[in-house]
């Protein structure tokens, strides 16, 4: 097995704990994404996110009993789908997620959008609390959470999400919902941590700052995202890239380097037409 420098963890709200770094796995589907997962596991990668609807939840386990690495050192994560929101199909729907996978727990659990307009996500999120406590799931969260949405959820149900993954990278770097979190004891995963490979692998500011480190892009916007105290989730088929994409331990970004590459945020920063606050998902 080839490995590189072992990923430190998080401790969450619940005791838990979290690796630093995290593997996408949105399309990575079926022999070959259980090779891609395989191989990210055998770099070092411990965290694994899926979701209902990435359709391979059946990889996801199909990885974790080919991996080298024991079941207690991996941190699979599944998502509740927002057909799924109602107390009862939401229970059935994480067995379900069980099942596919193979699994008899899931290390982290997330209702994967609020879907305001359906306003089921309390209900939702009820039962990821109920299954918790039944053991079924050792940590629970929510995704794309607004700061109303989890107020909510915590004055009606009594308990505090572990975490809360929301869209960041550069061009999004969602300032005052980070505060929010790190004010409420939520820790911050992201996704699209690398602005899915668009125009911010290209900025002028990242060129500049990669170019002064001797790394990649991509290795400065990853280290940006641990220096924020944010958990980013990058997806990478191929080994090289996932390699690149872990190798952010040995190196620090300045105030400097993070002022200007914050101050690359925009109003209009989101990759796709996906504000939470009225974007539904089924
Ligand atoms: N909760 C939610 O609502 C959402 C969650 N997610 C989660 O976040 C994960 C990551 O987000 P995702 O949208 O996949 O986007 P990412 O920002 O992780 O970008 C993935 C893209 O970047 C490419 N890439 C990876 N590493 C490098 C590199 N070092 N240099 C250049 N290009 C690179 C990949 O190509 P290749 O694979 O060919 O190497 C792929 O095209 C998802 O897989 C999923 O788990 C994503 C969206 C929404
Ligand atoms: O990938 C996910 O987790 C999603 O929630 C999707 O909405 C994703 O953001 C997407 O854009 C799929 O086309």
């Amino acid at each position: 097995m080839t490995t590189t420098t072992p990923i430190p963890d998080h401790t969450l709200n619940d005791g838990t704990t979290l690796p630093a770094i995290g593997f996408g796995t949105y399309a990575l589907n079926g022999a070959g994404g259980v090779d891609a997962m395989v191989n990210a596991i055998e770099l070092g990668y411990r965290l694994l996110d899926s979701a209902f609807n990435y359709e391979n939840e059946g990889a996801v386990g199909e990885t974790v009993r080919r991996s080298p690495v024991p079941r207690e050192d991996l941190r699979v994560t599944s998502k509740l789908a927002g057909r799924h929101h109602a107390y009862d199909k939401a229970v059935a729907a994480v067995h379900e997620s069980l099942y596919r996978a193979g699994l008899d727990h899931y290390d982290l659990y997330l209702v994967h959008w609020p879907n305001p307009g359906r306003d089921l996500y309390v209900e939702a999120w009820q039962a990821l609390v109920d299954l918790k406590r039944q053991g079924l799931l050792r940590s629970i969260g929510v995704s794309n959470f607004l700061p109303a949405h989890l107020e909510r959820i915590a004055a009606e149900t009594g308990v505090v999400p572990s975490v809360n993954q929301v869209e960041l990278h550069p061009y999004f770097p969602q300032a005052d919902l980070r505060e929010w979190h790190e004010a409420n004891g939520i820790r911050t995963e992201s996704w699209s941590p690398l602005g899915r490979a668009g125009a911010v692998l290209r900025d002028p500011v990242v060129e500049r700052i990669a170019a002064g480190h001797g790394r990649s892009t991509a290795q400065v916007v990853l280290r940006w995202h641990l220096q924020l105290g944010a958990v980013p989730l990058p997806k990478a088929a191929g080994a090289a890239r996932q390699r690149e994409n872990m190798s952010v331990f040995d190196f620090e970004l300045s105030d400097a380097d993070m002022a200007a590459i914050t101050g690359l945020g925009r109003p209009d920063g989101r990759i796709a037409d996906q504000d939470p606050a009225v974007y539904e998902e089924f």
